[in-house]
């Protein structure tokens, strides 16, 4: 038996994991999957109901699980609280607690949408990238950060800090996945202003030694943005750290129709995992029935396939996603002339359907 926690989040979350979970019940129906699965608050719903965006008794059930499926946190709401309290930080904490250090965040253009894409269909076809984020670590986490007065003034400060064993092991987790690949990792880096990233360079480089058989390239972030949306096919592994990772994964998302098109998994040392969306909780577009819930789909296949050992239960829901494609249906933001759009809800369940008639 395996525990699956949900913790469905604010604005458009609960929409899409509605629709991960009506998927979910699909894939137990036909491979008889035996799963539990726990609800939970977090993000601004826990903010709401017990003060904490990350509350003790979600902790525990996170610890307890799995498997996570999450949808997403935060909106206008929730902006003003106490720092800590806020939604946001509520998920660092919750990626922290776990050691989920390791976010995989794949952007493959499905040919179907090929018109959708930001880029020209000769340069994005075929795209299949996947970038390696370090999750726990960085400036998103060093101290000391915060906003003080200085000299009459205020003055902000972050710490970006990385350790050479936190480097090694994203370094490892990016190489082990480019082998079942098409070994080659780019590293991506701000090594000639940054100390923390110079020696990301260099223990990089050291780590390859282990994996003779992979092309290792370096690049400073400043430059794969740009080539990100040159010719973004050059690429196949990225890694990098969590502030790069973050903001490269969005840009690649637009090489893929949508924000609404990447999934992701961001997994422990043993693989344990969080499954969610690369995009926020869309406050513009919540509570209207329009979010792709396919980005979501898509991690809930991640979850089969990297926490419960379900590839084949992966492969039929991206299949499934891959037939309503076929079929010509889309939401809003993937909506081209000719296709039929549908709602948030009518996505979920045809994908359901189509995984159900595999
Ligand atoms: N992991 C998480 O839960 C994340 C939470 N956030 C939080 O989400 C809130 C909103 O942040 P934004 O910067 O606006 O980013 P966002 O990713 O929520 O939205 C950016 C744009 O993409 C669109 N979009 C996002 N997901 C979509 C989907 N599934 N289908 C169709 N369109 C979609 C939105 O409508 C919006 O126009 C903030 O509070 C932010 O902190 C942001 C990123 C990640
Ligand atoms: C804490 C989140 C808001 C960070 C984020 O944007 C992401 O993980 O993609
Ligand atoms: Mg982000």
């Amino acid at each position: 038996m395996s525990r699956i926690l949900v913790l469905p989040g604010d604005g458009i979350g609960p929409e899409i994991v509605d629709e991960a979970l009506r998927v979910l019940e699909a894939a137990q129906a036909r491979f008889g999957l035996d799963i539990e699965l726990d609800h939970g608050l977090v993000g601004g719903a826990a903010c709401d109901a017990e003060g904490d965006p990350l509350p003790e008794g979600t902790l525990e059930k996170a610890r307890a699980a799995d498997a996570i499926l999450f949808g997403s946190i935060g909106g206008p709401k929730w902006d003003k609280l106490e720092r800590d309290k806020r939604p946001e930080r509520g998920l660092l904490r919750l990626r922290s607690s776990l050691g989920l250090f390791a976010n995989l965040r794949p952007a493959i253009l499905f040919p179907q949408l090929a018109g959708a894409s930001s880029l020209k269909p000769e340069v994005v076809s075929g795209l299949d990238i996947l970038i390696v984020r370090e999750l726990t670590g960085g400036i998103y986490f060093g101290q000391p950060r915060g906003i003080k007065e200085e000299n009459g003034e205020r003055v902000g400060f972050n710490t970006y800090v990385y350790t050479e064993s936190e480097m090694k092991r994203i370094a490892r987790v990016a190489f082990d996945l480019a082998m079942q690949r098409g070994k080659r990792v780019c590293s991506v880096d701000k090594a000639n202003v940054l100390e923390v990233t110079e020696l990301w360079k260099e223990v990089v480089t050291e780590e390859a030694k282990a994996y003779p058989e992979i092309e290792l390239s370096h690049m400073y972030v400043d430059n794969a943005a740009m080539q990100l949306v040159r010719a973004p096919k050059q690429f196949d592994v990225i890694v990098t750290g969590n502030l790069f990772g973050d903001i490269l994964s969005d840009e690649a998302a637009m090489l893929t129709g949508s924000i609404g098109m990447l999934p992701s998994a961001s997994l422990d040392e043993n693989r344990k995992g969080l499954y969610e969306p690369c995009h926020g909780s869309a406050p513009d577009i919540a509570g209207q029935g329009i979010a792709n819930p396919l980005a979501t789909i898509m991690s809930l296949a991640m979850l089969m396939r990297y926490s419960l050992q379900r590839g084949d239960v992966a492969d039929a829901i991206e299949a499934a996603v891959e037939k309503v494609l076929d079929q010509g249906l889309r939401t809003a933001d993937i909506h081209t002339e000719g296709s039929r759009k549908v709602s948030t809800g009518e996505m979920g369940a045809a994908v359901a359907e189509a995984l159900a008639n595999g």
